[in-house]
């Protein structure tokens, strides 16, 4: 199977899903079962940050691509440890994970997770989000700056979308960086069409769910394989591959 690198390399859409750790068995057997592109397992919804713990609801997601986020709260996650063992968490994960997401503003460890995964090949995920509003174009282009200067392989935008200018504020991005590698997402209601639209222009990650944790305006993940079949034949043709 293709690694998760060579995967993004193609440029054609994955789908992830994210998960906690409430049956890391069972969720690793559906997200294998339903063939899930990428695993985002959100470490900082774990009952524990146990280092064991984590490790072990890990474990069970080993073979297919996975994705570890360990979400500060100021962007939206539960992380409630300090930055040092934040930090430790994630070195910890890396040897078992082939991608990991931390936030462009959390400059205490960013360098040290950007670090640890070069040493592991792991893909560098550094993101940003905003729950309440999408900002100007000027501050998208900055942010994408700041992210591949501090070492990105992707650098993922996820801003509430609030009507049709946000989409196409989040679309003029997308397409003004895809070749760098870039997410974008618009959150909300309003910014639904971008989770089927922009993966489609370049942007290489859509995130969606499977039961009961959807971000603000995401799909059911079968609802959005079944549309990104129909509106990239890329994506169709590796689905069937
Ligand atoms: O940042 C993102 C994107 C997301 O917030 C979304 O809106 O799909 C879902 C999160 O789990 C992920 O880490």
């Amino acid at each position: 199977m293709a690694t998760l690198r060579e995967r993004l390399a193609e440029e054609v859409p994955l789908v992830a899903v994210s998960f906690g750790d409430e049956d890391a068995g069972r969720d690793a057997a559906q997200a294998r079962d339903l063939r899930v592109d990428v695993a985002e397992l959100r470490v900082d919804w774990f009952a524990s940050t146990d280092p064991e713990h984590a490790l072990r609801q890990v474990r069970p997601f080993a073979g297919m691509p996975t994705l570890a986020t360990i979400r500060s709260k100021d962007e939206g996650g539960y992380w409630a440890g300090d930055e040092p063992s934040r930090l430790r968490l994630y070195e910890t994960l890396m040897p078992e994970v082939d991608a990991v997401d931390v936030e462009l503003a959390s400059t205490e460890i960013r360098a040290g997770v950007v670090a640890a995964a070069r040493s592991h090949g792991t893909v560098v995920v550094l993101s940003h989000h905003d729950f309440t509003a999408t900002p100007a174009a000027a501050r998208l282009d900055e942010l994408a700056e700041e992210g591949f200067a501090a070492g990105a392989d992707l650098v993922k935008i996820s801003t509430m979308a609030q009507g049709p200018d946000d989409l196409r504020t989040l679309t003029d991005f997308t397409l003004r960086h895809h070749h760098r590698g870039v997410i974008a997402i618009g959150m909300g209601p309003e910014g639904a069409a971008s989770r089927l639209m922009l993966p489609v222009l370049g942007s290489r990650i859509t995130y969606s769910f499977i039961g009961g944790r959807p971000a603000p305006g995401q799909l059911p993940f079968e609802e959005t394989v079944r549309l990104l079949e129909l509106f990239s034949p890329r994506f169709a043709d590796r689905r069937a591959a």
